[in-house]
């Protein structure tokens, strides 16, 4: 899967851009806020919907700008496909593929997959739970339309559900329908834990090998999925931990609730790890993520790698490039040095100011 093309129109801080990419690695270098990372959103963004920052539609609209719009070639398999995603103000966006607009968002996954590591994700251990969730979900949801299906009907219902626990605060009558929503909830929670058990044990055995490697075999890792509560046992749960969901007024018991937890050598990483073990970590977790989307998918993924050589030491970045093997890279850095100090190769740079490419 390669990205052919991007056009941009009054997006973020570009009014108008058109790039050509390499099959390999492509790099937009330039002073900050340029709008380096802007052009790694929008690819983001044609391929899951959503922008990697969690900014809504009408923020990535170029400022005085009314409506914004994206035009991605993707070649897969050799065969082209216009990805076209127009950005409105006060409606939800539009999408089409090739020309034919499409309805749901699940019909866009799959089309185009990337994977965006960006210095944030250096911090996924030691941040909160809900963006380790995030991880596993916007991974799920590329790789798997089941998945996404039953956790957007999941999602829907806990929404549904917190909003009863509040009604019924002070209207008791509404207390009946509970047993509803709660039914709703074991229906598509299940699907969703059984899924998410399965995907970590499988990242779990890939990212072993690869800290082993990058330890030279100092440390043992182990991913382990921490699930708020067993698929066996949820309808129990749930009906036990009623008295409390009403008190709170909020579901306590569910996936929304999960974690993954990480150890090396049998010790909790977020906890007592020093911060460059949890770096490494993260780093196992990222590269571990991309050999599981090349073994997964037919089609290799794009790797959008924002920023996140300059965090790492000149071993990491190496280990980092070496796993890019032949995938088309798309990496955003201030300047060229790091490439031409350790001899990494460029197949196409860009040279991003103030929304424009000057060369
Ligand atoms: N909706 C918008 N309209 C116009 N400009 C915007 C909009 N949103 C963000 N910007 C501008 O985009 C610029 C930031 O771009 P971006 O995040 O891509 O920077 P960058 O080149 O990746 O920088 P860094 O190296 O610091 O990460 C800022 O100047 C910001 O003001």
């Amino acid at each position: 899967m390669i990205i052919r093309s991007l056009e941009l129109e009054n997006y973020r801080n570009y009014e108008s851009l058109h790039l050509n990419f390499d099959d390999h690695i492509n790099v937009f270098y330039g002073d900050n806020a340029q709008g380096k990372t802007n052009a790694l959103e929008a690819m983001f963004l044609c391929a899951t919907t959503k922008s990697h920052r969690g900014s809504k539609d009408r923020e990535m609209i170029r400022f005085g700008a009314e409506e914004s719009h994206i035009k991605l070639i993707v070649e897969k398999q050799g065969v082209p496909c216009r990805i076209d995603m127009h950005l409105k103000k006060n409606r939800s966006k539009g999408v089409a593929v090739n020309g034919i607009p499409i309805h749901k968002v699940t019909e866009l996954f799959g089309i185009l997959n990337v994977i965006f590591f960006s210095p944030e994700d250096l911090g996924i251990i030691k941040n909160s739970p809900a963006e380790r969730r995030r991880f596993i979900d916007l991974e799920l949801c590329q790789l798997d339309k089941v998945y996404t299906h039953n956790l957007i009907n999941y999602n829907k219902v806990v929404s549904q559900r917190n909003k009863l626990l509040k009604e019924i605060d002070y209207r008791k009558d509404l207390l009946d329908t509970l047993e509803i929503w709660d039914m709703q909830m074991v229906r598509y929670a299940r699907p969703v834990i059984e899924r998410r058990q399965e995907f970590v044990k499988e990242l779990g055995r890939i990212m072993a090998e690869i800290h082993g490697s990058i330890t030279g075999s100092r440390e043992k890792i182990r991913l382990e999925y921490a699930p708020n509560v067993d698929a066996s046992v949820i309808e129990r749960k749930l009906a036990g931990e009623r008295a409390r969901d009403l008190k709170a007024k909020v579901s306590l018991t569910g996936p929304h609730r999960d974690d993954l937890l990480f150890f090396i050598n049998d010790i909790d990483v977020r906890q007592f790890g020093s911060q460059g073990q949890q770096r490494t970590a993260a780093l196992s977790l990222k590269l571990a993520e991309i050999e599981l989307v090349k073994k997964r998918i037919r089609e290799k993924p794009v790797l959008l790698l924002d920023d996140v050589l300059s965090e790492l030491d000149s071993g990491r970045q190496e280990r980092l490039l070496e796993s890019v093997g032949d995938i088309q890279t798309m990496i955003t850095c201030t300047g060229l040095d790091d490439f031409v100090a350790h001899c990494f190769h460029i197949d196409k740079s860009f040279h991003i100011e103030s929304g424009r490419q000057i060369d």
